[in-house]
């Protein structure tokens, strides 16, 4: 695997999150992988998972790791070519890159959606450039429209967790006052639609993600009637992409609470984290023994490690 930027990179998906549980059960086996080469992880962005998931991920894999947050620490970087910078940016993506690239065996980026205008976060440009001008494998930590380290720590958890062969996974849309991207529920469908898993999505009208990424995907506007048997709730807010970057409603009733966790089949609740206690999941439900987003966190780590895994085998 040369990059990991999306589902499309990944050869075997059950290799995959076999390799990460793998990791989780001898964290390093492959310590040696990584020896004399260098991660250097880019944050756009903020983060909390996966700036530490990914850098005790690397380590396990015997890697030096380079952490910076873009833009504090360095210089803003023009991604647009060919125009004249008089503007706020004192470095171009051609220099950066390749400079990063020449310290660096390995670029993780994290840079999230301006939700402004869809046609240019929908290109990836910033991905687009790292990847011509680095020259080195670039790992996605959340693009504009893909999360992918997340969805694979999904696919393990609900590996993990599943006691039916085809569980019923519903992707609940929750009520946030600003305006998130689509990136992890875009991803989340994107990962679920080879799994075997019944994939439902439920969300208020004009939320509706790019077909694209809904593949297989029920989409269902009644929450209740989507959690009706759930065995998995996945909750996560985003904007609409219809209405690019919208907030549409902020509805409180699409709260998860305990009365809509017991539609399910006594259904556990996963979410990326971070999230806003009560406004879009009660404590009752994250403080309860439905809550699996501790365990789903801690999976990061062995998600990113199954993905350096592979990159580091094909450098
Ligand atoms: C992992 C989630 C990152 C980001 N969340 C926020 C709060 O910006 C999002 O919704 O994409
Ligand atoms: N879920 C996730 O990616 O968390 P951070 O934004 O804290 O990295």
């Amino acid at each position: 695997m040369k990059h990991f930027l999306s589902i499309n990179d990944v050869t075997d998906l059950n290799q995959l999150i076999t390799s990460g549980i793998a990791s989780k059960r001898n964290p390093f086996a492959d310590i040696e992988l990584g020896k004399n080469k260098t991660i250097g992880l880019l944050f756009f962005n903020s983060s909390l998972r996966t700036r530490i998931s990914t850098q005790k991920a690397a380590q396990n894999l015997g890697l030096n790791v380079i952490t910076m947050n873009v833009g504090q620490d360095g210089w803003g970087l023009e991604m647009e070519e060919g125009v004249i910078m008089n503007g706020d940016k004192a470095e171009h993506v051609k220099e950066a890159a390749a400079v990063i690239g020449s310290y660096c065996d390995i670029i993780g980026i994290r840079s999230f959606a301006g939700l402004q205008d869809r046609d240019k976060d929908y290109a990836e440009i910033v991905f687009q450039q790292f990847k011509k001008y680095a020259e080195v494998p670039i790992i996605n930590l959340e693009s504009a429209t893909r999360h992918p380290l997340q969805s694979l720590a999904d696919c393990i958890t609900i590996e993990e967790f599943k006691i039916k062969q085809r569980p019923k996974v519903v992707l609940t849309w929750l009520p946030h006052f600003k305006a998130l991207p689509q990136a992890v529920a875009n991803s989340f469908c994107e990962w679920m639609n080879p799994m075997d898993v019944e994939l439902v999505i439920t969300h208020p009208e004009g939320y509706n993600l790019a077909p694209e990424f809904v593949g297989k995907g029920q989409v269902i506007y009644d929450q209740d009637k989507a959690l009706e048997g759930a065995d998995f709730v996945y909750g996560k807010n985003w904007s609409s992409y219809e209405h690019y970057g919208q907030v549409l409603t902020s509805d409180p009733s699409w709260m998860i609470t305990e009365a809509k966790m017991s539609l399910t089949d006594n259904g556990k609740f996963m979410h990326c984290l971070p999230l806003r206690r009560n406004m879009k999941v009660a404590d009752e439900v994250l403080d309860g023994p439905r809550s699996l987003v501790i365990e789903q966190a801690a999976n990061r780590e062995w998600s990113a490690q199954a993905a350096l895994r592979e990159v580091l085998l094909h450098i």
